[in-house]
C-alpha cells in the first residue's frame, strides 16, 4: 500500500527501484548465495512487489515493467561493480586485471581458454606475490603463506558437487577429518604393504602389452592413461579394465573425466549457480555419464566382493570400524573421486616424467645407470624399498613434478565471515575470501629454487654430494625451499594417495627404462607437448608419440 502511494510520478518510481536494489544488494552481499535460491529468493521478495506494483503504475504496460525491471537489475549490477573496484572494497589494495575484481566471468573465460596455469604465472610476475583473480579471491605465490594458507578449509569451488559430497569437496574441516579417517587407513603402511603386488602385476603387464608394439610409434600419453585407470580400476572397484591388454580406453574414461571435470570446473566459478547447470542434461551429460559409470562399478565390486583388501575395501568400511557406516552415496562418489584424483594425475606425472627424459637424454642415460647399480642381477626393479631410496630417481620425479605439478593451479581454500581473517605469510588475508597458493609459478620461483628454476635439473634434488652443477653455475647459487614444493598440496586435505602415487610413479619409470630405449618419434610433437597442456584443474594432455626398443 505504502509502495502504491510511493508511485505518483516515474520520479518516485525511479526512487523506489534504485532503493530497492541498493536494499537487494545489501542482501545478497551480506547472505553470500551459496545456491541458486538464494539470490533468487531475495530477488523474488524484493523485485515481485516491484513488477506487480509498476504493473499497476503503468496500467499494464509490458515496456514499462520491461524498463523497471531491466533498471532494477541494472543499478544491481552497477553497485557490485562500484564497490568491488572501490577503494572501500577489502581486496582493494591488491592488484590484479581490472575485470577479474569485476567478475567471475573473468575467471570462466580464462580457464575455458586452457591457459590458466601460465597466465596466473604471468599476472604473478607482473603485479607480484598476491594477486587479486577474483572479486573475492586472491592467488599468492610466497613460500611463508604455503602453510598457513594450505591449513584453511576448502573453499566455494567445491561447493554443490555432489550430494552427499565426496571427500575432496567436502568444506567442513570436523566433517572432513571424519571421513578422512577411512581414506588415511586406507594408505597407512600396512595397507601401502599390500598394494605392492598390485602394482607389480599391473607393472609386467603394462611391459608385456608395450613389448608387443616396439619399433612401432605409441602415444606413452595414452598408455599412462591406460595404465592408472586399469590400475584404479583394480584399487577402487575390484575391476580391471584390460585397457592396457587391448591397447584402447575401452570405458571411454579419459573422454568422460575430460568432459566432466571441465564442466564441473567452469561452473564452479559460480557455485550458486551449480544446480540449475546439473538440471540440463546437455550440460551435465558427461557428469551424468561419469556418475553412472561410477554406479554400475561400485555395484558390481559390491556384489562380487574381493579377495585383496584394496581401496575400496577401506572406503566401504569392511572392518566394520566406523560407528556409521558410510552410505553408498558416500561410497559411490568416493570411488570416483579415487578414479579422478588417483589416475589422471598420476599418468600426468608419468607423461611429464618421460617428457622431460626423453628431452634431456643425458638424464635418461644417468637414471638408467642407477637402476643398473641397484637392480644388479637382472631381476624386475619393482622393490619398493629399494626404489624408494634411488637418489637419482626421485629427483627426476620431483623435478617433473616440480615444473609440472598436475593440479598446476592448486585447491582453493576459504576465509569464512565468523573468522577476523588471516597472515598468509607477510599478507593480511581479509574473512570472506577465496584463496590459493599457485603452484606452477611457485615452483619456478628462482627465490625457493635455484640456479635454472625453469629447467629440468633433477640434481637440485640428490645430496650435494652427488650433484652435478650445469655450466655456468655454481652452489653458490643453489636454493632449495621444500616448503614451496607442493605437487600434493598440504595441510589437512593434502593428496590422500601420495605415498601410492610416488610407488606407481617409481615403480614405472624404473621398469620402463630397465626394459626400453625410448625415443622421440616425432620431434615436433614432443618438442611442443607442453604447450598442448590445457589446464582444467587437472591437466589435459595432448599425445607425446615416442618408439621403444628391447633393450639388450
Ligand atoms: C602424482 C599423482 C598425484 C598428485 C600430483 C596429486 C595431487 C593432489 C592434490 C594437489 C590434491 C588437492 C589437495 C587439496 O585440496 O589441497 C589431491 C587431493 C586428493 N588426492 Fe591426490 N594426487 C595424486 C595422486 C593420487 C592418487 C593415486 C590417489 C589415490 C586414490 C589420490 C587421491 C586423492 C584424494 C582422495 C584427494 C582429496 C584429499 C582430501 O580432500 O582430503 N591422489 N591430490
Amino acid at each position: 500500500m505504502t509502495l502504491m502511494l510511493l508511485l505518483d510520478d516515474s520520479q518516485e518510481l525511479s526512487i523506489v527501484v534504485i532503493g530497492l536494489s541498493f536494499c537487494s544488494y545489501l542482501l545478497l552481499k551480506k547472505k553470500q548465495p551459496k545456491r541458486i535460491t538464494d539470490p533468487l529468493g531475495i530477488t523474488l521478495v524484493i523485485g515481485g512487489p516491484l513488477t506487480l506494483a509498476t504493473l499497476s503504475y503503468f496500467v499494464s504496460s509490458f515496456l514499462g515493467v520491461f524498463v523497471t525491471v531491466a533498471s532494477y537489475f541494472g543499478i544491481l549490477t552497477l553497485l557490485a561493480i562500484t564497490y568491488r573496484t572501490s577503494p572501500i572494497h577489502p581486496l582493494a589494495n591488491y592488484p590484479g586485471p581490472a575485470l577479474s575484481k569485476v567478475s567471475k566471468l573473468w575467471a570462466i573465460w580464462v580457464l575455458w581458454r586452457g591457459k590458466q596455469h601460465l597466465v596466473y604465472k604471468e599476472l604473478h610476475e607482473l603485479y607480484g606475490d598476491v594477486v587479486r583473480v577474483g572479486p573475492n579471491e586472491l592467488s599468492i605465490r610466497h613460500a611463508d603463506a604455503v602453510q598457513s594458507t594450505l591449513a584453511l578449509p576448502k573453499g566455494p569451488f567445491w561447493d554443490n558437487r555432489s550430494d552427499p559430497p565426496s571427500l575432496i569437496a567436502t568444506r567442513d574441516l570436523a566433517v572432513h577429518a571424519q571421513k578422512r579417517r577411512r581414506w588415511n587407513r586406507a594408505f597407512n603402511s600396512a595397507a601401502l604393504k599390500d598394494y605392492e603386488e598390485t602394482i607389480r602385476e599391473k607393472s609386467k603387464e603394462f611391459v608385456e602389452s608395450l613389448g608387443k608394439r616396439v619399433e612401432q610409434e605409441i602415444d606413452l600419453n595414452e598408455w599412462m592413461s591406460y595404465f592408472t585407470f586399469d590400475f584404479m580400476g583394480v584399487m577402487a572397484f575390484g575391476r580391471d579394465f584390460g585397457m592396457v591388454k587391448g591397447g584402447s580406453d575401452n570405458q571411454e574414461l579419459s573422454h568422460l573425466i575430460e568432459g566432466a571435470v571441465l564442466f564441473e570446473t567452469m561452473i564452479a566459478h559460480v557455485p550458486w549457480a551449480v544446480p540449475i547447470f546439473h538440471r540440463f542434461p546437455f550440460f551435465a551429460r558427461a557428469e551424468n555419464r561419469l556418475v553412472a559409470f561410477g554406479v554400475t562399478n561400485v555395484e558390481h565390486r559390491i556384489s562380487a566382493g574381493s579377495n585383496r583388501r584394496d581401496l575400496f575395501h577401506f572406503l566401504i568400511d569392511e572392518d566394520g570400524l566406523e560407528s556409521v557406516k558410510p552410505s553408498k552415496g558416500t561410497v559411490i562418489s568416493d570411488a570416483l573421486v579415487s578414479i579422478i584424483a588417483g589416475s589422471d594425475t598420476t599418468a600426468t606425472a608419468l607423461v611429464a616424467i618421460f617428457y622431460y627424459l626423453l628431452l634431456n637424454p643425458h638424464c635418461q642415460t644417468r637414471l638408467r645407470r642407477e637402476i643398473q647399480s641397484v637392480f644388479t642381477n637382472g631381476e624386475d626393479p619393482l622393490d619398493f624399498t629399494k626404489l624408494a631410496h634411488m637418489s637419482y630417481l626421485t629427483g627426476c620425479i620431483n623435478e617433473a613434478l616440480r615444473l609440472l605439478p598436475p593440479l598446476s593451479s592448486g585447491a582453493q581454500k576459504y576465509i569464512s565471515d565468523d573468522s577476523s581473517g588471516f597472515m598468509a605469510g607477510p599478507y593480511f588475508v581479509p574473512q570472506n575470501t577465496a584463496v590459493f597458493v599457485h603452484p606452477f609459478s611457485l615452483h619456478r620461483d628462482a627465490r625457493y629454487f635455484s640456479p635454472l628454476p625453469e629447467v629440468f635439473w633433477p640434481d637440485r634434488w640428490i645430496p650435494p654430494s652427488e650433484r652435478q652443477y650445469p655450466a655456468g653455475t655454481s652452489d653458490a647459487d643453489f636454493i632449495l625451499n621444500t616448503t614451496a614444493f607442493i605437487p600434493f598440496s598440504g595441510g589437512p586435505a593434502s593428496c590422500a594417495g601420495k605415498s601410492l602415487a610416488m610407488m606407481e610413479l617409481r615403480a614405472i619409470t624404473c621398469i620402463l627404462l630397465h626394459y626400453f630405449q625410448i625415443e622421440i618419434a616425432d620431434t615436433d610433437k614432443v618438442t611442443g607437448w607442453e604447450n598442448t597442456l590445457r589446464d582444467y584443474f587437472t591437466l589435459q594432455r595432448g599425445p607425446l608419440p615416442v618408439k621403444l626398443h628391447w633393450l639388450s
